[in-house]
Protein backbone atom coordinates (compact mmCIF):
# COMPACT_ATOMS: atom_id res chain seq x y z
CA UNK A 1 0.00 0.00 0.00
CA UNK A 2 1.50 3.52 -0.97
CA UNK A 3 2.00 6.00 1.69
CA UNK A 4 -0.90 8.19 0.56
CA UNK A 5 -3.21 5.37 0.00
CA UNK A 6 -2.30 4.58 3.60
CA UNK A 7 -3.09 8.46 4.74
CA UNK A 8 -6.12 8.35 2.95
CA UNK A 9 -7.68 5.19 4.75
CA UNK A 10 -6.07 5.64 8.00
CA UNK A 11 -8.62 6.24 11.07
CA UNK A 12 -6.90 6.70 13.69
CA UNK A 13 -8.48 4.20 16.04
CA UNK A 14 -5.10 2.76 17.17
CA UNK A 15 -5.02 5.93 19.61
CA UNK A 16 -7.05 4.53 21.63
CA UNK A 17 -4.27 2.59 23.65
CA UNK A 18 -3.03 6.49 24.48
CA UNK A 19 -6.78 7.92 25.66
CA UNK A 20 -6.91 4.89 28.14
CA UNK A 21 -3.58 5.66 28.83
CA UNK A 22 -4.05 9.13 29.50
CA UNK A 23 -7.19 8.61 31.13
CA UNK A 24 -6.27 6.20 33.75
CA UNK A 25 -3.22 8.22 34.81
CA UNK A 26 -5.18 11.65 35.39
CA UNK A 27 -7.45 9.06 37.44
CA UNK A 28 -4.47 6.66 39.15
CA UNK A 29 -4.70 3.62 40.86
CA UNK A 30 -6.29 2.21 43.93
CA UNK A 31 -4.37 -0.50 45.21
CA UNK A 32 -5.72 -1.83 48.91
CA UNK A 33 -3.81 -4.13 51.12
CA UNK A 34 -4.58 -5.78 54.19
CA UNK A 35 -1.90 -7.37 56.71
CA UNK A 36 -2.72 -10.36 58.96
CA UNK A 37 -0.65 -11.96 61.59
CA UNK A 38 0.01 -12.69 65.33
CA UNK A 39 1.25 -9.51 66.84
CA UNK A 40 4.98 -8.48 66.19
CA UNK A 41 5.86 -10.35 63.11
CA UNK A 42 6.92 -7.49 61.06
CA UNK A 43 3.62 -6.85 59.32
CA UNK A 44 4.23 -2.48 59.61
CA UNK A 45 8.13 -2.87 59.22
CA UNK A 46 7.57 -4.57 55.28
CA UNK A 47 4.61 -2.39 54.52
CA UNK A 48 7.09 -0.18 54.97
CA UNK A 49 10.24 -1.83 53.37
CA UNK A 50 8.13 -2.85 50.07
CA UNK A 51 6.81 0.25 49.29
CA UNK A 52 9.91 1.91 50.05
CA UNK A 53 8.69 4.67 52.47
CA UNK A 54 7.43 4.75 55.90
CA UNK A 55 3.46 4.31 55.36
CA UNK A 56 2.35 3.15 58.82
CA UNK A 57 4.22 3.10 62.41
CA UNK A 58 5.84 -0.06 63.43
CA UNK A 59 5.16 -1.01 67.02
CA UNK A 60 8.76 -2.38 68.18
CA UNK A 61 10.41 -0.83 70.67
CA UNK A 62 13.78 0.96 70.08
CA UNK A 63 14.69 0.37 74.06
CA UNK A 64 13.69 -2.55 76.32
CA UNK A 65 13.01 -0.19 78.84
CA UNK A 66 9.58 1.34 76.53
CA UNK A 67 6.60 -0.08 77.15
CA UNK A 68 5.52 -3.25 75.20
CA UNK A 69 2.91 -1.31 72.21
CA UNK A 70 0.70 -3.31 69.58
CA UNK A 71 -1.72 -2.57 67.16
CA UNK A 72 -4.80 -3.08 69.11
CA UNK A 73 -7.70 -1.84 66.46
CA UNK A 74 -8.34 -2.49 62.36
CA UNK A 75 -6.78 1.01 61.00
CA UNK A 76 -6.77 2.15 57.70
CA UNK A 77 -3.94 4.17 56.45
CA UNK A 78 -4.25 5.46 52.93
CA UNK A 79 -1.15 7.14 50.64
CA UNK A 80 -0.39 7.87 47.70
CA UNK A 81 2.97 7.28 46.07
CA UNK A 82 3.89 8.65 42.28
CA UNK A 83 6.42 6.92 40.12
CA UNK A 84 7.04 8.14 36.81
CA UNK A 85 3.84 10.34 37.07
CA UNK A 86 2.09 6.96 37.71
CA UNK A 87 -0.17 7.58 40.74
CA UNK A 88 -0.99 4.79 43.27
CA UNK A 89 -3.23 5.38 45.92
CA UNK A 90 -2.51 2.78 48.32
CA UNK A 91 -4.81 2.12 50.87
CA UNK A 92 -2.84 -0.21 54.07
CA UNK A 93 -4.99 -2.20 56.24
CA UNK A 94 -3.02 -2.95 59.92
CA UNK A 95 -4.77 -5.65 61.58
CA UNK A 96 -4.51 -6.06 65.47
CA UNK A 97 -2.21 -8.79 66.32
CA UNK A 98 -4.54 -12.48 66.87
CA UNK A 99 -4.10 -16.03 68.24
CA UNK A 100 -1.86 -14.79 71.30
CA UNK A 101 -5.13 -15.00 73.93
CA UNK A 102 -6.08 -18.13 75.58
CA UNK A 103 -9.18 -18.54 73.80
CA UNK A 104 -9.06 -17.51 70.10
CA UNK A 105 -12.10 -18.57 69.01
CA UNK A 106 -13.66 -16.06 66.51
CA UNK A 107 -10.90 -13.83 67.05
CA UNK A 108 -10.55 -14.04 63.03
CA UNK A 109 -14.12 -12.45 62.60
CA UNK A 110 -13.95 -8.95 62.84
CA UNK A 111 -10.93 -9.19 59.70
CA UNK A 112 -13.40 -10.93 57.64
CA UNK A 113 -16.24 -8.59 58.51
CA UNK A 114 -14.17 -5.61 57.50
CA UNK A 115 -13.66 -7.63 54.10
CA UNK A 116 -16.91 -8.10 53.47
CA UNK A 117 -17.86 -4.48 54.40
CA UNK A 118 -16.00 -3.16 51.94
CA UNK A 119 -17.54 -5.45 49.19
CA UNK A 120 -21.27 -4.61 50.73
CA UNK A 121 -20.13 -0.99 50.45
CA UNK A 122 -19.07 -1.10 46.64
CA UNK A 123 -22.25 -2.73 46.34
CA UNK A 124 -24.66 -0.22 47.66
CA UNK A 125 -22.77 2.20 45.42
CA UNK A 126 -23.12 0.18 42.40
CA UNK A 127 -26.90 -0.20 43.21
CA UNK A 128 -28.05 3.58 44.19
CA UNK A 129 -30.24 4.98 41.44
CA UNK A 130 -27.88 8.08 40.73
CA UNK A 131 -24.52 6.25 41.03
CA UNK A 132 -21.59 7.96 40.79
CA UNK A 133 -19.21 7.49 37.45
CA UNK A 134 -16.23 6.75 39.45
CA UNK A 135 -16.95 4.12 42.69
CA UNK A 136 -14.42 4.77 45.14
CA UNK A 137 -13.09 1.07 45.72
CA UNK A 138 -12.07 -0.05 48.91
CA UNK A 139 -12.14 -3.36 48.55
CA UNK A 140 -9.14 -5.31 49.74
CA UNK A 141 -6.94 -6.77 46.74
CA UNK A 142 -4.46 -8.54 48.55
CA UNK A 143 -4.43 -10.04 52.13
CA UNK A 144 -0.75 -10.43 53.60
CA UNK A 145 -0.98 -13.21 55.45
CA UNK A 146 2.02 -13.57 58.04
CA UNK A 147 3.38 -16.61 59.18
CA UNK A 148 5.51 -17.18 62.75
CA UNK A 149 9.25 -18.44 61.48
CA UNK A 150 9.05 -21.36 63.47
CA UNK A 151 10.44 -23.80 61.16
CA UNK A 152 7.55 -26.97 62.05
CA UNK A 153 4.08 -26.29 61.05
CA UNK A 154 1.48 -23.82 60.67
CA UNK A 155 -0.30 -23.82 63.57
CA UNK A 156 -3.92 -24.82 63.54
CA UNK A 157 -5.00 -21.06 63.70
CA UNK A 158 -3.24 -20.08 60.58
CA UNK A 159 -4.92 -23.08 58.72
CA UNK A 160 -8.58 -22.11 59.77
CA UNK A 161 -8.04 -17.68 59.18
CA UNK A 162 -5.87 -18.94 55.87
CA UNK A 163 -9.21 -20.66 55.12
CA UNK A 164 -11.90 -18.53 55.29
CA UNK A 165 -9.89 -15.39 54.46
CA UNK A 166 -9.14 -17.45 50.98
CA UNK A 167 -12.60 -17.38 50.60
CA UNK A 168 -12.95 -13.57 50.42
CA UNK A 169 -10.02 -11.98 49.38
CA UNK A 170 -6.58 -13.06 47.50
CA UNK A 171 -4.15 -14.22 50.32
CA UNK A 172 -0.43 -14.38 49.90
CA UNK A 173 1.32 -15.97 52.82
CA UNK A 174 4.96 -15.26 54.16
CA UNK A 175 7.45 -16.33 56.29
CA UNK A 176 7.55 -13.40 58.58
CA UNK A 177 11.12 -12.87 59.92
CA UNK A 178 12.69 -15.53 57.97
CA UNK A 179 15.98 -14.16 58.89
CA UNK A 180 15.94 -16.43 62.00
CA UNK A 181 15.84 -19.69 59.95
CA UNK A 182 18.73 -21.35 58.30
CA UNK A 183 18.25 -21.95 54.55
CA UNK A 184 17.50 -25.27 54.95
CA UNK A 185 15.28 -24.85 57.84
CA UNK A 186 13.46 -22.44 55.32
CA UNK A 187 13.09 -24.67 52.48
CA UNK A 188 12.04 -27.84 54.52
CA UNK A 189 9.49 -25.19 56.31
CA UNK A 190 8.67 -24.00 52.94
CA UNK A 191 7.68 -27.07 51.53
CA UNK A 192 5.90 -28.51 54.78
CA UNK A 193 3.60 -25.06 54.20
CA UNK A 194 2.70 -26.08 50.81
CA UNK A 195 1.67 -30.13 51.43
CA UNK A 196 -0.15 -28.37 54.41
CA UNK A 197 -1.82 -25.78 51.65
CA UNK A 198 -3.00 -28.92 49.89
CA UNK A 199 -4.05 -31.29 52.45
CA UNK A 200 -6.28 -28.76 54.04
CA UNK A 201 -7.81 -27.51 50.46
CA UNK A 202 -6.74 -24.10 50.78
CA UNK A 203 -6.94 -22.51 47.47
CA UNK A 204 -4.64 -19.34 47.38
CA UNK A 205 -3.82 -16.43 44.81
CA UNK A 206 -2.72 -16.55 41.93
CA UNK A 207 -5.32 -18.63 39.79
CA UNK A 208 -4.93 -19.45 36.51
CA UNK A 209 -8.15 -18.46 34.42
CA UNK A 210 -8.74 -19.53 30.56
CA UNK A 211 -7.84 -16.43 29.23
CA UNK A 212 -4.20 -16.77 30.75
CA UNK A 213 -1.83 -17.32 27.89
CA UNK A 214 1.74 -19.53 27.87
CA UNK A 215 3.38 -16.95 29.26
CA UNK A 216 0.95 -15.99 32.29
CA UNK A 217 0.29 -19.34 33.20
CA UNK A 218 4.23 -19.97 33.02
CA UNK A 219 4.67 -17.00 35.31
CA UNK A 220 1.67 -18.38 37.94
CA UNK A 221 3.58 -21.63 38.37
CA UNK A 222 7.01 -20.03 39.00
CA UNK A 223 4.98 -18.16 41.84
CA UNK A 224 3.50 -21.01 43.09
CA UNK A 225 6.96 -22.56 43.69
CA UNK A 226 8.14 -19.60 45.74
CA UNK A 227 5.26 -19.52 47.80
CA UNK A 228 4.98 -19.00 50.74
CA UNK A 229 7.79 -15.97 50.24
CA UNK A 230 10.44 -16.22 53.15
CA UNK A 231 10.81 -12.37 53.63
CA UNK A 232 12.88 -9.99 55.92
CA UNK A 233 11.42 -6.49 56.60
CA UNK A 234 13.66 -3.25 57.61
CA UNK A 235 13.11 0.54 57.64
CA UNK A 236 16.67 1.05 58.21
CA UNK A 237 19.89 1.18 55.73
CA UNK A 238 23.28 -0.75 56.48
CA UNK A 239 26.45 -0.20 54.11
CA UNK A 240 27.37 -3.04 52.49
CA UNK A 241 30.86 -2.48 49.94
CA UNK A 242 30.30 1.12 50.14
CA UNK A 243 26.89 0.72 49.50
CA UNK A 244 23.74 1.77 51.63
CA UNK A 245 20.86 -0.95 51.28
CA UNK A 246 17.54 -2.16 53.14
CA UNK A 247 19.04 -4.56 55.75
CA UNK A 248 19.56 -5.77 59.33
CA UNK A 249 22.57 -5.46 60.93
CA UNK A 250 23.61 -8.16 63.67
CA UNK A 251 26.92 -8.67 65.44
CA UNK A 252 27.75 -11.91 63.15
CA UNK A 253 26.88 -10.09 60.06
CA UNK A 254 24.36 -8.17 57.77
CA UNK A 255 20.92 -9.09 56.12
CA UNK A 256 20.33 -7.39 52.68
CA UNK A 257 17.28 -7.42 52.56
CA UNK A 258 16.91 -6.72 48.57
CA UNK A 259 19.80 -9.56 47.78
CA UNK A 260 17.49 -12.64 46.58
CA UNK A 261 20.25 -14.85 47.90
CA UNK A 262 19.14 -13.99 51.23
CA UNK A 263 15.64 -13.38 51.18
CA UNK A 264 13.13 -13.44 49.26
CA UNK A 265 11.63 -10.05 49.66
CA UNK A 266 12.40 -8.97 46.30
CA UNK A 267 10.59 -11.95 44.62
CA UNK A 268 7.57 -10.51 47.19
CA UNK A 269 7.78 -6.79 45.71
CA UNK A 270 8.45 -7.79 42.39
CA UNK A 271 4.94 -9.95 42.32
CA UNK A 272 2.92 -7.25 44.15
CA UNK A 273 4.06 -4.49 42.20
CA UNK A 274 5.70 -5.59 39.05
CA UNK A 275 4.04 -8.52 37.45
CA UNK A 276 0.32 -8.95 39.18
CA UNK A 277 -0.72 -5.86 40.83
CA UNK A 278 -3.35 -5.56 38.07
CA UNK A 279 -4.52 -9.02 37.93
CA UNK A 280 -5.01 -8.56 41.64
CA UNK A 281 -7.07 -5.92 41.47
CA UNK A 282 -9.12 -7.89 38.63
CA UNK A 283 -9.31 -11.14 40.48
CA UNK A 284 -11.05 -9.40 43.07
CA UNK A 285 -13.57 -7.86 41.17
CA UNK A 286 -13.92 -10.56 39.36
CA UNK A 287 -14.06 -13.48 41.90
CA UNK A 288 -14.05 -12.56 45.47
CA UNK A 289 -16.58 -9.26 44.68
CA UNK A 290 -18.39 -11.17 42.16
CA UNK A 291 -19.17 -14.15 44.28
CA UNK A 292 -20.21 -11.82 47.25
CA UNK A 293 -22.51 -10.00 44.90
CA UNK A 294 -24.17 -12.82 43.77
CA UNK A 295 -24.97 -14.38 47.03
CA UNK A 296 -26.18 -11.10 48.04
CA UNK A 297 -28.71 -10.22 45.47
CA UNK A 298 -30.09 -14.43 45.72
CA UNK A 299 -30.76 -13.27 49.00
CA UNK A 300 -32.18 -9.91 48.23
CA UNK A 301 -34.87 -11.67 45.66
CA UNK A 302 -35.69 -14.62 47.56
CA UNK A 303 -35.94 -12.20 50.38
CA UNK A 304 -38.29 -9.80 48.09
CA UNK A 305 -40.73 -13.17 46.41
CA UNK A 306 -41.29 -14.23 50.40
CA UNK A 307 -41.98 -10.84 51.70
CA UNK A 308 -45.94 -10.96 49.29
CA UNK A 309 -46.44 -14.25 50.73
CA UNK A 310 -46.04 -13.23 53.76
CA UNK A 311 -48.19 -10.32 53.39
CA UNK A 312 -51.04 -12.77 52.10
CA UNK A 313 -50.94 -14.95 55.52
N1 LIG B 1 14.67 -10.18 62.94
C1 LIG B 1 13.71 -9.51 62.32
N2 LIG B 1 13.02 -8.56 63.00
C2 LIG B 1 12.05 -7.87 62.35
C3 LIG B 1 11.73 -8.13 60.98
N3 LIG B 1 10.73 -7.29 60.62
C4 LIG B 1 10.44 -6.54 61.69
N4 LIG B 1 11.22 -6.87 62.74
C5 LIG B 1 11.20 -6.27 64.09
O1 LIG B 1 10.08 -6.82 64.82
C6 LIG B 1 9.49 -5.82 65.66
C7 LIG B 1 7.99 -5.71 65.41
O2 LIG B 1 7.77 -5.22 64.10
P1 LIG B 1 6.38 -4.57 63.65
O3 LIG B 1 6.52 -4.24 62.21
O4 LIG B 1 5.95 -3.49 64.56
O5 LIG B 1 5.39 -5.81 63.86
P2 LIG B 1 3.81 -5.86 63.68
O6 LIG B 1 3.51 -7.23 63.20
O7 LIG B 1 3.34 -4.74 62.83
O8 LIG B 1 3.29 -5.67 65.17
P3 LIG B 1 1.75 -5.46 65.66
O9 LIG B 1 1.23 -4.29 64.91
O10 LIG B 1 1.83 -5.20 67.13
O11 LIG B 1 0.99 -6.73 65.38
C8 LIG B 1 10.27 -4.53 65.36
O12 LIG B 1 11.23 -4.35 66.37
C9 LIG B 1 10.95 -4.78 64.04
O13 LIG B 1 12.16 -4.07 63.88
C10 LIG B 1 12.49 -9.16 60.30
O14 LIG B 1 12.27 -9.47 59.12
N5 LIG B 1 13.44 -9.81 61.03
Amino acid sequence: MSEEIRAQTYVGFDSITQQIEHKLLKRGFQFNVIVVGQTGLGKSTLINTIFASHLIDSKGRFASDEPVRQTTEIQAVSHVIVENGVKLRLNIVDTPGYGDQINNEGCWDPIIKYIKDQHSAYLRKELTAMRDRYIQDTRIHCCLYFINPTGHALRPIDVIVMKKLSEVVNVVPVIAKSDSLTLEERDRFKVKIRDELIYNNIRLYPFDTDEDDEEEVQLNETIRQIIPFAVVGSENNVIIDGKSVRGRKNRWGVVNVEDAEHCEFMHLRNFLTRTHLQDLIETTAQIHYEAFRSKQLLALKEGANQRPAASQQ
